[in-house]
């Protein structure tokens, strides 16, 4: 038996390192993936990954997007990775900021090379249980993901969701395909409104609590508790809670989730 896991996506930002480290200590996740906005320099997530690594004592994984960069950037980022023996990587696509170049227009592509270059790195992958805003359906979406997980996948996080039906239904979809690595459920609490406006941006469904709510924070903290506790009652594999860096909103939902044990 094992439990179910918690862990937790951070933004680099260096000038939050005593809250990084506070929260980090109190909540002990499982692993600490540390996401590659564009504002931050990939310096930065260096410096981050090493710091939570070295001075905080958790895994870290850290996120390499293809569609931004060709195989000679992407052969001298593995170098620095394997150089500062970090070996968990989250293998993204990434957003289309207009800088794409095409040597990796699909996240299994970049998977595929990795793997080449270097069988050591376990290698995390993204899947979707909305349906990818460019699919044209599940079905189509889950082919691809299977393109991707015998491309080298040991693990998927999923995007955030605010359905827990459409995630079991997904669920059941990649075990009819075949798919048997874990699948971390993906959760964003939404409790500001630029969350909301991001939402959007990224094409994403926005939740039906948000609609004309006067205390946005405290009702999006108990939304994602209740859909954290359901999760882990179904016997999700784990949670995976994209903090944006709000630290007290993650406080008191981490407060309030209940994991247990994994029938295997
Ligand atoms: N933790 C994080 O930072 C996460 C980030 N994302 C973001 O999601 C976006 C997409 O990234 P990925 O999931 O890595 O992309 P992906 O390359 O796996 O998939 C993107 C889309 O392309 C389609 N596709 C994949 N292979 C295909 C093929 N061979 N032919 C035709 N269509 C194909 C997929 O069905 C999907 O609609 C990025 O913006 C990424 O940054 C998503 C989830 C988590
Ligand atoms: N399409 C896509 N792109 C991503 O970069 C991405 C996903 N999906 N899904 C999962 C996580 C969530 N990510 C996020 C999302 C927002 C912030 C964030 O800090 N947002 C700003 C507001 C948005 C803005 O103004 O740019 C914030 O201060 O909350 C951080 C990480 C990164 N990841």
């Amino acid at each position: 038996m094992s439990k179910q896991t918690l862990s937790v996506e951070i933004a680099p930002d260096m000038l939050q390192i005593k809250s990084i480290r506070y929260y980090l200590n109190k909540w002990h996740p499982d692993f600490v993936s540390i996401s590659n906005l564009s504002r931050f320099s990939f310096d930065s997530i260096m410096q981050c990954a090493n710091y939570v690594k070295k001075e905080i004592n958790i895994p870290v994984i850290i996120h390499i997007t293809g569609i931004n960069r060709d195989r000679n950037e992407i052969d001298r980022l593995l170098t620095h990775v394997h150089n500062n023996n970090i070996h968990n990587l989250l293998l993204l696509r990434g957003d289309n900021h207009g800088h794409i170049k095409n040597d990796f227009p699909y996240a299994s592509e970049l998977v595929k090379y990795v793997k080449s270059k270097n069988d050591e790195f376990k290698i995390m992958g993204a899947c979707y249980p909305e349906v990818h805003p460019e699919a044209q359906s599940l079905v189509e979406d889950i082919q691809h993901l299977k393109t991707k997980v015998n491309a080298g996948c040991n693990q998927l996080i999923s995007q955030m969701f605010f359905d827990n039906q459409k995630y079991y239904q997904f669920i059941d979809e990649t075990k009819k395909q075949n798919i048997n690595v874990p699948i971390l459920a993906g959760i964003m609490p939404v409790t500001e409104m630029k969350t909301v406006n991001w939402l959007k941006k990224i094409k994403m469904n926005i939740p039906q609590f948000i609609q004309n709510n006067n205390d946005l924070k405290q009702a999006g903290i108990n939304f994602t508790i209740e859909q954290i506790n359901d999760l882990y009652k179904n016997n999700v594999d784990g949670i995976h809670l994209y903090t944006m860096n709000n630290w007290s909103a993650t406080d008191e939902i981490i407060k309030n989730i209940k994991r247990s044990e994994l029938n295997e």
